[in-house]
């Protein structure tokens, strides 16, 4: 059968994914997230990820272990940092003799890693990881300009003091001008929040909207830290215990006295606000992933199983989707594979980039032309249940530091997950969306244990 232009198994055909054994979600744990330029400020990424990595090894008694694979990210890395997570393994309580990488995959790389990894385990080819990201928008790398960049590699190669003279007599004062890193698209030169106004205008999603849902957000994640759902994830660092973004005070009337950020400019109505979008952010997660057997042997809890993950691509370079809409066509090539329909699901954690993000691919999924014409089907594809959605709060409340938001959405979901147990009949089952930067999406399914 053929979905949104990709072939994938029928329903009563056996993918490999059902043959192989399990990989279980163990638990994952994380620093509180900050607002850039707060607390984190004097944190590196590789200082971050091995807090949460040695958060991790303390809880579940992985002090000297060697685990089978260990796979995170930065979205913004420094040079100097060539095996960011490789040097963090390094730092941490885990032996030594820990293998480690890094992957990027924007603001997918958390969940990408937990999904690379369950493969590998659900191969046989390990029996743990880690997975996990990091993110520091404050330690962000400044290149230097072409012009100094030439000059320097020139000047370590001139060999006299009279051609590094002439080497140096090169440079000019807007060499010296730095090189930011920018939340922009290459290929449009688009900011993010813009790509994503173009978008929330398209599908008509409404200020009030956007507004009620960073609201639901920030009051669900208030109201998961007061029940003490967190208590067990988070180590706290830099004298944070809590994300520093979360407003628990915040309100619909506060929200709607926010100046739009994005899209004047576009010509597109501005309904986007720094309150309805996420704020730059530092921060990292981690999660541990094993084999049932390996789960056992330590004692350890299974939380949840990853079943399996899509990624879908989009061409935004030339307007026909929008930049953050890969998840609209990824979750339903992955639902088709396991004859799933979006009612088959208990929770669902839609990674909040914006406000927009979430009610476009909602209203995407809910529209029988879109159906049609770009996803292959009959007519829509479906709607969610709206209790089920970020019922713990998401990336509008906690932040978003770009790669280490997989890992915060796994490791929560599969606690919900498991805390829920059975549902129908059956294992409670979450699904996790997440968009990322250069049109792409990555989501996955978990099911409780
Ligand atoms: C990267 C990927 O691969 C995919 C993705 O996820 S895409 C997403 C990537 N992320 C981004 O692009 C980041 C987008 N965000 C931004 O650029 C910036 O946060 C922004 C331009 C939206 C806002 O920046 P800012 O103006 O510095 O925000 P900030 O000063 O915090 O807030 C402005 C005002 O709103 C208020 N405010 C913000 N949120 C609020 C809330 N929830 N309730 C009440 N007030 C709020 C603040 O208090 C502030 O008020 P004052 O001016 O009175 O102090």
């Amino acid at each position: 059968m053929s979905v949104n232009g990709q072939s994938v198994p029928g329903p009563q055909e056996p993918t490999a994914a059902t043959q192989l054994r399990k990989a279980v979600v163990v638990g994952g744990n994380r620093i509180p997230f900050a607002r850039t330029g707060g607390a984190y400020t004097k944190s590196s990424n590789q200082d971050m990820l091995t807090a949460a990595l040695d958060g991790l090894i303390a809880r579940f008694g992985l002090q000297d272990e060697r685990i089978g694979e260990v796979a995170a990210g930065a979205v913004l890395k420094h040079s100097r940092d060539f095996n960011l997570t490789r040097e963090a393994v390094l730092g941490s309580a885990l032996s030594a003799e820990t293998p480690a990488y890094d992957l990027q995959q924007a603001c997918a790389t958390g969940l990408e890693t937990v999904l690379g990894l369950a493969n590998k385990i659900k191969l046989g080819q390990i029996e743990s990881a880690i997975a996990g990201g990091v993110d520091s928008a404050s330690d962000a790398p400044i290149a230097v300009s072409e012009g100094l960049r030439e000059v320097l590699l020139d000047l370590n190669r001139a060999k006299t003091v009279s051609r590094k003279l002439q080497v140096l007599s090169r440079l000019r004062p807007k060499d010296l001008a730095p090189d930011a890193p920018n939340t922009g698209e290459p290929r449009t030169g688009l900011s993010m929040g813009e790509h994503q106004a173009l978008t929330t205008a398209q599908w008509k999603i409404t200020r009030e909207a956007q507004d009620e849902l960073a609201f639901n957000s920030h009051k669900n994640l208030a109201a998961a830290y007061d029940a003490g759902f967190f208590d067990d994830l988070l180590t706290p660092y830099r004298g944070l215990s809590r994300d520093s973004n979360l407003r628990a005070d915040t309100s619909l009337e506060k929200l709607a006295t926010l100046k739009p950020v994005f899209g004047k400019n576009l010509g597109a109505e501005a309904t986007m606000t720094a309150g309805n979008s996420t704020p730059l952010t530092d921060g990292a997660s981690t999660v541990l992933l094993a084999s049932e057997e390996w789960a056992d042997a330590h004692d350890l809890p299974k939380l949840a199983a990853v079943v399996d993950g899509e990624a879908a691509a989009v061409d935004f370079v030339h307007g026909k989707d929008g930049l953050l809409m890969a998840p609209a066509f990824a979750v339903p090539r992955l639902l088709a594979r396991h004859n799933l329909t979006l009612e088959d699901f208990d929770f669902f954690e839609i990674h909040e980039a914006f406000a927009g993000t979430v009610l476009s691919t909602l209203a995407a999924w809910e529209d029988e032309e879109f159906g049609r014409t770009r996803l292959g089907l009959d007519g829509a594809f479906g709607s969610i249940d709206r209790s089920k959605l970020n019922v713990n709060g998401s990336s509008l409340a906690a932040g978003h530091p770009f790669a280490a938001t997989g890992g915060r959405i796994v490791a929560s979901l599969a606690k919900m997950l498991h805390a829920k147990g059975q549902a129908d009949g059956r294992p409670a089952r979450g699904l996790v969306s997440i968009c990322a930067a250069g049109g792409q999406g990555v989501v996955a399914i978990l099911e409780a244990l």
